[in-house]
């Protein structure tokens, strides 16, 4: 098996995957995460470093603070001076006296003094006071207990600090990740948005960002505080009474016995919510996305119910996952109290003085905390790598249209359109090209201000042309030219600032009738938009909102009516002031009122423009200048009616069609004539047109 490094380009990795990898696998992907991670640190490394700085000094601080209960348990617990040392048995009598000659550790000879690892032995009673008293006063005691507080303060304060500049770090991660992933799922091609569901997008933008950047903090500081802090604590014990510590070093791993056990049900159950999670965005985003579907199929129970399972899922795994990890802390207080039980045992037999087995008890609990975060980090490495291999995934995938390095702007165009021997075939979810292409050696020249009418049955290729036109896709063979430049050499800004579309689904964003119409020309002045609005025909359904154009439009523009939303649309178009119009029409009835008013908006939009337009009635057919006959991904003739209807027999059948059917008004559309509702098989004649 070759060994992953870092995952598949444009894959996820999944957190069953992480979970096989055998730790240098997991440790190379770990390499590779962080170095993703850190160069989003990098602008921030000042504030991060300070965060590093900061948490080694709140571990470290756990010694200082041993050191102050030490020199506080002295002060209060000691009860007067005991000259007495070890080298002077016979001198004792109480049972206090035989136990300090039991303990093997110098007995302190002066009240107050203590023997600090480093320092050795000091009086800081005596420092303060100047002299050495023989037994604590009452303001001595509450002097020195209001230590207690300070230095749990202190510690609390040092790791606030360190912890506000990691997550200070962090969001200013998060911010950059989540624009710069955003800003490259919009540069992809729409092959990349056929592949893809929007609600694992959205999942990866939101959650998956966020996934990763808490887990890379996290891990950060804990890999960080944790160790100095287990270390500190360690090397204090150590030096006080090591055959205790490295004794209770035994205790220790059956502490963590239970945090790994717990660890691995977290990480499946966490594994599952989070694929739980993404299906519940998925299904969320199709529901309300296709509301007007999921009514008129009266599917709300339906999706309810898809949206059910996932919930239900979702919520039995998290309640999985918080089961198990609210048992840690039982599990560990029960083991750890073994070892406080053994650790009486030694105590009595050593000779212990209750103080210092209190101290001893502080320390090994201080290090409990610590402990249980180390033993996360598996969990948050796991976290942070699949998460980052979705975002990353994402973030570092090359769009399949993108600018050439050398790319030009193209500049305002006369309307010049060629398609130069162009053929294209779409691929499925899987990236696997279809059995057919989509159009197959398209040769068709469009004059600049001229009305073409694009006509053909379902599926005959006509989109693809516009889609071709507009550089969504790159042709698999031949040339899509703009007044003479290929579209691939000229930057698709550029390209597209040439091109107005109209299409037949209009897409509304859910802010007012105003900011709906500036989003052809975001520059464009108030004047400018109830001018477009004018010429669309807009302007009169807009004034009878009381709102008028400050009016909101609804989600989708939901408040609307479908030839209204046509009328912002073409009002739009007419706002951008492009020199090639394309124009799917629709093909939805329309009142005859509204037909009308569509119809004159086109005649102004058409005045000095390339237009073309997939006609779908044979009114607009009628009035376009070239009328171009596709099937099957050809142009089988270009012409005007008066010459196809003699010559063109697909052109006289798709006529028929409409008038057979019943359609007798040419304003009705040609809608939904497919390739089988021709009387016979249509052999295509390629290169007629
Ligand atoms: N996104 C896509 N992925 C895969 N195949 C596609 C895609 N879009 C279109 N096709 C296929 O390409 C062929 C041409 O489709 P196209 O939409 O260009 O035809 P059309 O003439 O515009 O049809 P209609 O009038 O029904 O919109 C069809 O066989 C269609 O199934």
């Amino acid at each position: 098996m070759p060994k992953i490094t870092q995952p598949p380009p444009g894959k996820k990795i999944s957190r069953k995957q992480v979970t096989d990898l055998s730790s240098s696998e997991l440790w190379a992907l770990t390499k590779w995460t962080y170095g993703k991670l850190f160069r989003y640190m990098k602008p921030y490394r000042g504030r991060f470093m300070i965060g590093v700085a900061l948490g080694i000094l709140s571990g470290l601080f756990n010694a200082v603070m041993l050191v102050g209960f030490k020199i506080i348990f002295s002060v209060v617990l000691s009860h007067g001076p005991v000259a007495q040392t070890a080298t002077a048995p016979s001198d004792l009598s109480s049972d206090v006296e035989l136990t300090h000659m039991a303990f093997e550790k110098p007995v302190k000879a002066e009240f107050g003094e203590v023997e600090i690892p480093v320092l050795g032995k000091i009086n800081p009673v005596e420092w303060v006071l100047g002299y050495a008293p023989e037994k604590a006063g009452f303001g001595l005691v509450i002097a020195v207990c209001s230590l207690i507080p300070l230095m749990l303060f202190m510690r609390g304060f040092l790791t606030y600090l360190a912890n506000y500049s990691m997550l200070w770090v962090g969001n200013k991660m998060l911010y950059n990740l989540r624009n710069d992933i955003f800003r490259n799922l919009l540069r992809q091609s729409l092959g990349f948005y056929n592949r893809t569901k929007i609600g694992d997008l959205i999942q990866t933008v939101f959650n998956q960002t966020r996934v990763a950047q808490t887990n890379a903090v996290q891990l950060t500081s804990v890999l960080i505080q944790k160790p100095v802090a287990i270390i500190t604590i360690f090397a204090y014990l150590m030096f006080w009474d090591w055959f205790f510590t490295v004794s209770s070093l035994i205790v220790f791993p059956l502490c963590l016995g239970p945090i790994a056990y717990v660890s691995r049900r977290v990480r499946r159950a966490g594994s599952k919510e989070e694929a739980e999670a993404g299906a519940m965005m998925v299904n969320m985003h199709e529901s309300f996305a296709g509301i007007r579907v999921v009514k008129a199929n009266a599917r709300e129970e339906y999706e309810t119910k898809r949206f059910n399972k996932s919930n239900k899922s979702m919520a039995e795994n998290i309640m999985r996952w918080q089961k198990a990890l609210e048992i840690i802390g039982p599990v560990v207080e029960t083991v750890a109290s073994l070892g406080v039980a053994a650790g009486l045992v030694y105590a009595w037999h050593r000779g212990m003085r209750a103080e210092d087995f209190f101290l001893v008890v502080i320390a090994l609990t201080q290090i409990y905390p610590h402990a249980k975060e180390l033993g996360r980090v598996q969990i948050l490495m796991q976290k942070c790598i699949v998460a980052s291999s979705a975002v990353f995934g994402y973030l570092e995938q090359e769009p399949d249209v993108k600018d050439e390095p050398d790319a030009k702007k193209l500049p305002p165009a006369k309307g010049a359109v060629t398609y130069e021997d162009v053929s294209f075939t779409y691929t499925d979810a899987k990236g696997k090209p279809a059995k057919k292409a989509a159009v197959n050696g398209i040769d068709l020249t469009l004059e600049p201000g001229k009305f073409y009418a694009l006509v053909g049955p379902s599926g005959a290729g006509k989109s693809t042309l516009f889609a071709l036109l507009l550089r969504y896709y790159d042709p698999t063979a031949g040339r899509v030219l703009v007044d003479g430049h290929d579209v691939r050499t000229v930057t698709q800004e550029s390209l597209r600032s040439n091109i107005g579309v109209v299409n037949q689904d209009v897409f509304l964003f859910h802010d007012t009738v105003k900011e709906n119409i500036r989003y052809g020309r975001l520059n464009a002045t108030d004047a400018e938009i109830v001018a477009a609005a004018k010429k669309a025909h807009a302007h009169d359904f807009i004034m009878q909102n009381k709102d008028g154009y400050e009016a909101l439009v609804g989600d989708g523009g939901n408040n609307l009516s479908g030839g209204q939303k046509q009328r912002l649309s073409i009002a739009r178009a007419i706002l951008r002031d492009a020199p090639i119009l394309l124009l799917d029409e629709a093909t939805s009835a329309l009142d005859t009122e509204v037909e009308r008013i569509i119809k004159d908006a086109i005649h102004t939009l058409r005045e000095g423009r390339t237009v073309v337009a997939i006609a779908h009635r044979f009114s607009t057919v009628l009035e376009a200048d070239q009328i171009v006959v596709m099937h099957e991904g050809k142009v089988v003739d270009m012409g005007t009616h008066a010459e196809l209807l003699p010559r063109c027999e697909l052109y006289q059948r798709l006529y028929q069609l409409q008038f057979d059917s019943g359609h007798a008004d040419p304003d009705k559309p040609m809608k939904d004539i497919k390739p089988q509702d021709l009387d016979e098989p249509y052999e295509s004649e390629a290169g007629e047109g």
